[in-house]
């Protein structure tokens, strides 16, 4: 069922094209991820959706009606790229004065226990890691109980670790709640976890689909066999059943072997002709 729908959205600043006629939709229970280079338009895009920019055309679905974002803010929770959070405040404090803005509530205490927060509860937020600062931005997010999360960039500058776990709670999140995601990065290992992929560059959608649909069109998988004679053979394959079959076939005669999937970085590359950093 389509939650979000984007239509031939633009935006214009005075000496820049930044978001140029994309059009996106988003799947309720969808994991999506917007996937650029630095300054592809992802966060303008994004600021478009949560209503923080007007687009210069273009217009927004929430549901089934065309939608402003005081139709549909009370559904949406967001994690900007810099957090909004008060740094002096504690976690507590931060966290509190947010869930007495609304009526309608997550149950706090299973927020807490999913972000880890205990240990940091009385801890003033400038005070806390990366990792630890991120965790409180989207438990904050989630108090509204919200249907879509929005995360700008959500694992730009944490370490491998940290993002795992962030994903894993997000990730359980969703299993448990249905919740949507949106979110914007320029890590191409993050977008394969997604359950569709819009690809911008320079302002514009150039490739959508699901990550094996996007590998299907855009990379090819690769077989390298090492044979007894000495002699190696390339040969590009569709999918991995049919390397299976190859390598059954002739494993008596093989001293190695190497299969070569296409990734996401092979989508990019074979899109843009550039790495995307
Ligand atoms: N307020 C603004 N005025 C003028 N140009 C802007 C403004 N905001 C963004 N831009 C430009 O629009 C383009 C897209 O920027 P945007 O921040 O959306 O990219 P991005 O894909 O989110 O990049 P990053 O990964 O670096 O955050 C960039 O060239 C940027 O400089």
């Amino acid at each position: 069922m389509k939650l979000l729908q984007a239509i031939n959205l633009t935006k214009k600043f005075p000496n820049k094209l930044a978001v140029n006629n994309i059009s996106l939709t988003i799947n309720q229970g969808d994991l999506v991820a917007l996937l650029g280079p630095n300054g592809a338009g992802k966060s303008t895009t994004l600021n478009m959706l949560i209503g923080v920019s007007q687009p210069t055309s273009g217009k927004i679905i929430f549901g089934d009606k065309s939608a402003s974002i005081k139709d549909y803010k009370n559904e949406i929770g967001v994690v900007f790229q810099g957090s909004v959070l008060d740094a002096n405040l504690t976690v507590k404090d931060n966290i509190m004065t947010r869930a007495h803005m609304y009526t309608r509530t997550v149950q706090l205490n299973s927020l807490i226990k999913k972000f880890e927060l205990e240990s940091i509860w009385k801890q003033p937020y400038c005070s806390l890691s990366g990792g630890q600062k991120r965790r409180v931005d989207i438990a904050r997010a989630l108090i509204s109980s919200p249907k879509l999360l929005f995360l700008d960039e959500p694992s730009t500058g944490l370490d491998i670790q940290t993002r795992t776990k962030i994903w894993e709670v997000l990730n359980q999140l969703r299993e448990d709640t249905g919740l949507t995601i949106v979110f914007t990065t320029h890590y191409l290992e993050e977008s394969e976890n997604a359950d569709y992929v819009y690809i911008m560059d320079q302002g514009k959608v150039i490739a959508e689909d699901t990550v094996a649909g996007l590998q299907q069109k855009y990379t090819q998988n690769v077989l390298q066999l090492d044979y007894l004679t000495g002699e190696t053979t390339t040969t590009t394959l569709d999918n991995k059943d049919e390397a299976i079959k190859i390598l059954v076939k002739n494993a008596k005669l093989l001293t190695n072997f190497e299969y070569r999937p296409g990734t996401m970085d092979d989508v990019f590359m074979n899109l843009t002709g550039k790495e995307i950093r």
